[in-house]
């Protein structure tokens, strides 16, 4: 293959990667820089096309413009690089167009004044392989988070570059002056094969590293959209907490129970489960309020609504009915078990030992009424009136104990608990 072909397939090799560029610049997300990337495989691939004219058109279009193209193409891959890589834009920009232009004013002396290919090649050789050594330094040092297989592509390509144009220099320094024509001597051919090889792997590294990035830029925007989402699932969370929960005792609210109770007593009605409700009254809670003071009366519902929320099974609904009283949703059990369970928590209450202001308050204790629904019940609201009619009944007969609204269903033998 002669050297004139060689250099029309690098010509091929360097349209294409300008097309995939120039596509991928139009009609996708790319980065700033990218850009300067684009152009400057324009660059190439003009400045290629120029050689093919050496013989026919003006040494200032085939020897000067030309290699300027060639080696604004490098400039470029480095200015795009440190734009790519958020840098300052004008940075360095004084050191690229005084290098393009004493590079110019040297090819032109070296082609016009004193016509010189050894001194043109060695030009070249320093311009060019200082600038490729300056964007692999910047490659391998400045490593942003996206770096990836896209960077050591470019870096590779490039140190290729490097190593070659210094072997091409020592090329210059030991052989004849005749072996240096561009479109004759062999040993030029070598330099044009790797010149066409890099160009794609450059084209490549630049477009992986522009993917690169994209995809790094999404993990992040999908990592903050998933924190954003349970931040707001937490926060939707504890507005409905805050919705169904009473602030002084912790324990469900009256709107709550209307909703569970309602939920609870369809369920059992249509899968003959059962439904117990209970109601708690604390006992003389007036006289407690006046003697110690209202804070230490919040301090006692505090109290018991802890003492309740963790001595009760899970699936239990706790809720603070009003004032000192509490409905207690229990589902899935007998009376009896319910009651057994009811009355460990009122000894525990009498048990209970409440600290107010450094001063220990006195025992408190509660009266319980229950309830079962049964087939005679239409309505929740009856289930609830008739445990509320057992309190009623377990406050007359002396309070602190357990009464159960009996129904023929529900004989009066259960009321043992006092
Ligand atoms: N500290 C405090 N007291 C409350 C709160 N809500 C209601 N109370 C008081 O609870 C007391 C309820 O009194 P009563 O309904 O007369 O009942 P009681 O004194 O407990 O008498 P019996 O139920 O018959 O034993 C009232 O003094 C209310 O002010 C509250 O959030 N904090």
């Amino acid at each position: 293959m002669d050297i004139k072909t060689l250099v029309i397939v690098g010509i091929v090799m360097a349209l294409a990667g300008a097309l995939s560029m120039a596509t991928l610049f139009l009609t996708r997300r790319v980065y700033l820089g990218f850009g300067y990337w684009t152009f400057g495989t324009l660059c190439r691939m003009l400045g290629s096309l120029l050689f093919l004219f050496r013989d026919q058109l003006s040494p200032w279009l085939t020897i000067i413009f030309a290699n300027t193209l060639l080696f604004a193409d490098i400039v470029l891959i480095g200015h795009g690089l440190r734009i790519f890589r958020n840098q300052q834009r004008p940075a360095h920009s004084g050191i690229e167009i005084a290098a393009l232009l004493s590079f110019i004013a040297l090819f032109a002396w070296f082609t016009v004044m004193v016509p010189d290919t050894r001194m043109r090649i060695l030009v070249w050789c320093i311009y060019a392989g200082a600038f490729m050594s300056w964007t692999v330094f910047i490659l391998f040092t400045r490593r942003p988070a996206w770096f990836g297989s896209g960077d050591q592509f470019l870096a590779l390509a490039l140190s290729f570059l490097v190593f070659a144009t210094l072997i091409r220099a020592g090329y210059t320094g030991f052989y004849e002056k005749s072996q240096f024509d561009f479109m004759t001597a062999s040993g030029q051919a070598v330099f044009i094969l790797i010149n066409i090889g890099t160009t794609l792997l450059i084209v490549l590294g630049q477009i992986i590293m522009n993917a690169q990035r994209i995809e790094h830029d999404y993990c992040l925007v999908q990592k903050a959209l998933e924190q954003d989402i349970a931040k707001r699932q937490y926060l939707e969370m504890q507005l409905r907490e805050d919705a169904i929960r009473d602030p002084l005792t912790g324990l469900f609210n009256r709107r709550y129970l209307n909703e569970s109770l309602q939920r609870e007593f369809t369920r059992c009605r249509h899968n003959g489960g059962s439904l117990i409700v209970a109601m708690l009254d604390l006992d003389h809670f007036k006289h407690f309020n006046d003697h110690y003071g209202h804070e230490a009366g919040d301090a006692v519902l505090r109290a018991v609504g802890h003492l309740l929320q963790h001595s009760l099974r899970r699936e239990d609904i706790v809720c603070r009915y009003g004032g000192e009283e509490i409905t207690i949703i229990l589902s899935e059990t007998t009376l009896a078990v319910a009651a057994a369970r009811l009355d460990a928590v009122r000894q525990a209450l009498t048990a209970l030992c409440i600290r107010h202001q450094d001063q220990e308050l006195p025992p408190i204790s509660a009266s319980i009424g229950m309830a079962v629904a049964e087939p005679i019940d239409l309505t929740p609201d009856t289930v609830l009136a008739r445990a509320d009619a057992a309190l009623y009944l377990a406050k007359q007969h002396g309070r602190n104990r357990i009464e159960v609204n009996t129904t023929a269903a529900n004989p009066p033998k259960l009321r043992l608990f006092t």
